[in-house]
């Protein structure tokens, strides 16, 4: 049999919806969804949807909750809670992120394009992507923490950057990276 990109683990005909992280009922992980299904991740799934802010455009847009901020200091007390402190360091975090995203590919791998929204996948394995995001999010926070870079600050100056990088007036329509234009 060919190698597989996820599906056979969660069942590719998606009949029975589940939430480990290999789509198999593994209890822990379903009892640690139920946690989140029924505590303060109820009002955040709630939020997570389709918008079209009136515009007749759709979006996904996001829970406001956690924060960044929310989300390094949720792992801070997981790590320490652990003594794992001695074990992430910027380089093994940096390599921890990097495997975990190694793991989002996977769920992708042989699929060809997927559209916005993925409505071909199931349930099962738009809950396997949503962990794996989700570690690939936890260990670049703590990566940044670890390297003292306030990341929230250095998005929203990055993002300036990019704007004056990519004028949208120049670059509307076109992907063409800044340095292919001649002015
Ligand atoms: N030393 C560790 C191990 C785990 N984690 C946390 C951060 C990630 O969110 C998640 C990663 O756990 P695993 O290494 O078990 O990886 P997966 O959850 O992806 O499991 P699998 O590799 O079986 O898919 O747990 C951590 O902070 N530090």
């Amino acid at each position: 049999m060919m190698a597989t990109n996820g599906k056979d683990a969660c069942g590719i005909n998606g009949d029975v919806p589940s939430v480990s992280s290999h789509c198999n009922n593994d209890s822990l992980v379903n009892k640690s969804h139920s946690a989140v299904v029924n505590g303060a991740g109820t009002e955040a799934s709630s939020h997570s949807r389709l918008q079209n802010g009136g515009t007749g455009a759709e979006r996904f847009t996001f829970s406001p909750e956690p924060t960044i901020e929310d989300i390094r200091r949720m792992q801070a007390e997981f790590t320490d809670e652990r003594d794992w402190n001695q074990f992430h360091q910027p380089r093994n975090l940096l390599l921890a992120m990097v495997g975990e995203v190694g793991e989002v590919s996977e769920l992708f791998q042989w699929r060809g394009e997927v559209a916005e929204g993925l409505p071909n996948w199931t349930e099962c394995e738009r809950e396997q992507l949503a962990q794996e995001l989700s570690d690939v999010m936890i260990y670049l926070v703590e990566l940044a923490e670890k390297c003292h870079v306030d990341l929230p600050q250095a998005v929203l100056r990055k993002m300036a950057l990019n704007r004056l990088k990519y004028p949208a007036s120049k670059v509307h329509g076109s992907a063409k990276k800044y340095t292919e234009y001649k002015d």
